[in-house]
């Protein structure tokens, strides 16, 4: 099920989800002394990362997580943890812990062993926040992998390593069952590009096509998509 928040800037949009953001994370430290937060990279999330990064918060009780990363050293410029560390683990936010979803291995798919204890072995996550490509990927579940029949199913592992064809590098991503193991789910889009692919994503159910759908048309789980066309 998804809710659509339109806002008439980007300003708005992410001045009101960092102040959602905080109060959901807020409540998590009150309620369980801990909060988990799942980020995606991507261009869209880097001015609402600075804004989180200067917002007061017990942020030494806050978990980092990527949805998704490429392969790469978190030195190379294309590393998702690298953007994040460099925009939302700053200021008020560098003492927040993080995890990688990288190891120092030639191959996401030889690396995927050592990456999944480190995110099975986490509780519930407080919130999602998911990116989606004009081809209807979200995280890393590509439509043109071979991987997103098992990144989409049921008894999918918690992370899973894919090979996209039509992006570049291999990746890392959480699945789909991992991903809904979440208190709040968002999708955070910007641009009329991005509202029209969310209209095809909403109007048919094949979510092999556009594994977005998975969550859009979750029969329980409510994924509100914060949105501006600037
Ligand atoms: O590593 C990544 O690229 C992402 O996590 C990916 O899922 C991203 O969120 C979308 O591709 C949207 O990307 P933009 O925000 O750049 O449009």
């Amino acid at each position: 099920m998804m809710q659509l928040q339109q806002f008439s800037s980007t300003d708005n949009l992410n001045a009101d989800f960092a102040a959602r953001l905080v109060d959901i994370l807020q409540q998590a430290i009150e309620q369980r002394g801990a909060a988990y937060l799942v980020v995606s990279g991507g261009k869209t999330p880097q001015a609402l990362f600075n804004t989180l990064s200067n917002t007061d918060l017990a942020w030494d009780k806050v978990t980092v997580l990527l949805a998704d990363d490429r392969w790469l050293d978190a030195n190379q410029p294309d590393s998702n943890e690298r953007l994040v560390k460099a925009t939302l683990l700053q200021n008020k936010a560098s003492n927040a812990r993080f995890i990688s979803l990288y190891a120092d291995t030639a191959s996401a798919f030889t690396g995927a062993a050592e990456v999944l204890p480190r995110i099975s072995a986490l509780p519930t996550f407080d919130a999602v926040i998911l990116g989606m490509g004009e081809d209807g990927h979200t995280a890393s579940l590509f439509p043109c992998s071979a991987q997103i029949e098992e990144g989409l199913s049921d008894g999918a592992p918690a992370v899973l390593a894919v090979e996209p064809q039509t992006a570049p590098y291999q990746r890392m991503s959480l699945s789909l069952p991992r991903l809904l193991d979440s208190r709040h789910i968002f999708l955070h889009l910007v641009g009329s590009n991005k509202l029209t692919v969310l209209n095809k994503a909403m109007a048919e159910h094949d979510v092999l096509a556009m594994p977005i759908r998975a969550f859009l048309h979750h029969p329980v789980a409510q994924v509100t998509v914060m949105y501006s066309d600037n």
